[in-house]
């Protein structure tokens, strides 16, 4: 089956908040394997749902060691659902980043180190753990993206 268009900074959908997931069902889980594969396929560490034109609070992240951040830890993807950060920390970071609605491009972007999250799995049951470094840095760009920023906001 064919991959999922992917939104381009301008479209309106990525500048708009996402809505609440309130159904756990097939589907939800349909589009999450749809957003895995364009997310492979693009070699992305993420994609958050309005990336493929989909207004819902929810996004993918993976992570595995590139040649900008070698030691990133290799992580199977991780689907998050309505994702709230509850703490940062006060040390901030930056570092290269890429977004595919910007192809081609990176940008140097300030992130909190470490974030304690809350959200929930495509079972509807609810995660909280702290993340820090690369993971933690892709999780607050997936995030920026349900609440309709992208990194030309945040870019130095
Ligand atoms: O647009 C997206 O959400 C995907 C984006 C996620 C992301 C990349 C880098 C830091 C934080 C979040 C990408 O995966 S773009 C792919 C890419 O350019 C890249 C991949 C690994 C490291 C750095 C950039
Ligand atoms: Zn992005």
């Amino acid at each position: 089956p064919p991959l999922l268009p992917i939104a381009l900074v301008g479209e309106a959908i990525l500048g708009q908040t996402a809505i609440a997931v309130q159904h756990f069902n097939a589907e939800l889980a349909h589009l999450a394997e749809q957003m895995s594969a364009c997310m492979e396929a693009a070699k992305g560490v993420g994609i958050a749902a309005p990336q493929v034109h989909s207004p819902l609070a929810l996004f993918i992240m993976a992570s595995r060691p590139n040649e900008r951040y070698p030691d990133a830890p290799n992580m199977a993807p991780v689907v998050v659902v309505n994702p709230q950060i509850i703490n940062v920390s006060s040390e901030l970071v930056s570092g290269e980043e890429g977004c595919l609605s910007v192809p081609g491009q990176r940008f140097t972007i300030q992130r909190h180190q470490a974030i304690e999250v809350r959200y929930q799995n495509l079972q509807g049951e609810w995660q909280q753990t702290e993340l820090t470094g690369f993971i933690a840095r892709i999780f607050q760009h997936e995030f920026d993206h349900l609440q309709g920023i992208t990194l030309l906001e945040r870019s130095l």
